[in-house]
C-alpha cells in the first residue's frame, strides 16, 4: 500500500469564552483535519492544530509522502525531517510551553503518524489499539475540565450563546461541575486557574470539595503564579488536589515550588519534549507529566514517553486543547494501550456543538469513553460537516489562535503579564 495523495482542510469549530491566564478563547476554534489516501483506496484521518503556521507546514509536508507505505513511520519521519528544515522552530498555541524545532517536528509527525496508524488499522481490519498492543481498559476515563467564563463572547460573534453560562465565582464553577458530572459522569475534576487571584481559585476549589466530597480534584493556572504564591496554594490545598498543575513557569521555579509543598506537580508547560525530561528528572520538578500526542510526536512517542515516566516513577496524565472528535478516537486509542496512565484524561469535548466525525461512536458514559472497535481509528469523516466547518473557517476572520486580543475586548487596558500574582 502506497500514500497517493494528502488533503489538508482547516476547519473553525464555535468555541465558548473560556478564560485562562492567556486571556479567554476566540469565539471559533481552528483545526487541521487531514485526508491520507491511498492507492488501495483506503483513507487515513488526523486531526491537529489550525493555526497559519501549523497549516503551511502540514501542506509543505503533504506532496513529498507520495509513494511512502504507511507502515513505515521512520520513513514518515524522515520526510518530515528533511521536509521542514529551518521551517522548524514554529510557535504553537495552546499554553503548551516553548516553541522549538523539536517540538514543530514532533507536531507535524504527529498528525500524519496518526492518520498512518489509521491506514494499518484499516489496512488490517484492526483498531488501533490492538496494533499499540491491545487494550489494557476497555473504557477511557476523562475529567470534567471546568473553565471560569462569561456568558457570551464579546464582540457578539453572531451565533447563539453556548449552554453553560457565566461562571466567574464558585457558585458558578460548582453548578458548572454539577451539570459536567449529571451530562457526562465524570469522576474527576479540573479547574483551569490563572483567572483569579490564587486564593480565591483555591477557594473555589474548596467549594468543588465541599460539592463534591470523593472527585479527585486539579487546579492549573498554566505559570501564573510566582513561586511563593504556588507554595501558598499548595499548602492551603494541602489534602485537597491530586495534583497542581504548573502553578508557576520554568523547571526551577517548579522545582522550588515541589520541595515545599505535599502534592504532587504536573505539567504540561515545562516539560514538553524530551530534552525536558533530564533536566526536569535531576531536580525532581515535576511528579506527573501530561502526555500530548499532538506536540509529543505521536503515538509512538507518546508511548516512548510513557516508558521513561514509568522508569523515573512519573505519573503519567494527558493534556487537551478544543478538539474534534478525530483527536479524542487518538485520545482514546492511546490510553486504552497504556497502563502508565493512571489518571483521567483531560479533554474540551463536553464545550464542543459540532463534530467532523460521524455521532454515535464517542460518547461519555460515566465519565469514560469506550475504546472504538472499529478498523483504525474507528470514527468516519462526516464529510457535509467537514465542508461546513471548513467553509466556516473560511468566514470567521481567524487563522491562528490568540486569546489576548478578545480579553482585550472584554476588559480594554488588561494586561496580559505572567507571572501575574
Ligand atoms: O492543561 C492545559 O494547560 C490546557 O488545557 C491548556 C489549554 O490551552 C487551556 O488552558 C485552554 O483551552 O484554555
Ligand atoms: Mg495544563
Amino acid at each position: 500500500m502506497k500514500l497517493t495523495e494528502v488533503v489538508i482542510t482547516p476547519i473553525a469549530m464555535k468555541d465558548p469564552p473560556l478564560r485562562n491566564i492567556q486571556g479567554v478563547h476566540q469565539p471559533y476554534a481552528l483545526r487541521s483535519i487531514l485526508q491520507v489516501h491511498t492507492d488501495e483506496g483506503l483513507t487515513g484521518l488526523g486531526e491537529t492544530y489550525g493555526d497559519l503556521a501549523i497549516l503551511t507546514a502540514l501542506r509543505g509536508v503533504g506532496p513529498r509522502l507520495a509513494g511512502l507505505d504507511p507502515f513505515d513511520l521512520n520513513g514518515l519521519e524522515r520526510i518530515i525531517r528533511e521536509t521542514l528544515g529551518s521551517a522548524a522552530g514554529l510557535a504553537t498555541h495552546g499554553l503548551v510551553g516553548e516553541a522549538s524545532d523539536e517540538k514543530t517536528l514532533a507536531t507535524v509527525l504527529s498528525a500524519f503518524e496518526v492518520a498512518c496508524w489509521d491506514l494499518q488499522g484499516k489496512a488490517l481490519g484492526r483498531p488501533v489499539v490492538e496494533l499499540l498492543g491491545g487494550k489494557v481498559r476497555d473504557r477511557v476515563p476523562y475529567s470534567g475540565y471546568l473553565f471560569f467564563k462569561p456568558a457570551t463572547h464579546t464582540p457578539d460573534p453572531g451565533y447563539p450563546a453556548d449552554a453553560w453560562g457565566e461562571a466567574m465565582d464558585a457558585e458558578g464553577i460548582v453548578a458548572q461541575a454539577r451539570r459536567m458530572v449529571g451530562s457526562h459522569g465524570f469522576k474527576s475534576l479540573k479547574l483551569k486557574g490563572g483567572v483569579l487571584p490564587p486564593q480565591d481559585e483555591a477557594d473555589v476549589i474548596l467549594a468543588l470539595r465541599d460539592a463534591f466530597p470523593d472527585h479527585p480534584l486539579r487546579l492549573d493556572p498554566n505559570a501564573g503564579w510566582t513561586v511563593a504564591s504556588s507554595v501558598a496554594v499548595g499548602k492551603k490545598l494541602e489534602g485537597v488536589l491530586e495534583y497542581l498543575e504548573d502553578p508557576t513557569a520554568g523547571i526551577e521555579g517548579m522545582a522550588e515550588v515541589a520541595r515545599q509543598v505535599s502534592m504532587p506537580l504536573a505539567t504540561n508547560m515545562c516539560v514538553t519534549a524530551f530534552s525536558h525530561l533530564p533536566p526536569a528528572v535531576r531536580v525532581d520538578a515535576v511528579q506527573v507529566v501530561l502526555s500530548d500526542h499532538h506536540f509529543w510526536g505521536g503515538l509512538r512517542r507518546s508511548r516512548e514517553l510513557a516508558a521513561i515516566c514509568r522508569t523515573w516513577g512519573i505519573g503519567l496524565s494527558m493534556h487537551s486543547n478544543s478538539h474534534l472528535g478525530i483527536s479524542l478516537a487518538a485520545m482514546t486509542h492511546l490510553a486504552g494501550a497504556t497502563p502508565e496512565l493512571t489518571y483521567d484524561c483531560d479533554t474540551h469535548y463536553p464545550y464542543l456543538v459540532e463534530d467532523v466525525v460521524q455521532a454515535g461512536v464517542l460518547e461519555f458514559i460515566d465519565g469514560a469513553v469506550a475504546v472504538p472497535d472499529g478498523p483504525g481509528l474507528g470514527v468516519e469523516l462526516d464529510l457535509d460537516s467537514l465542508g461546513r466547518l471548513a467553509e466556516q473557517y473560511e468566514k470567521c476572520g481567524f487563522d491562528t489562535r490568540d486569546d489576548i486580543t478578545p480579553m482585550l475586548a472584554v476588559q480594554p487596558g488588561w494586561d496580559p503579564v505572567t507571572p501575574r500574582w
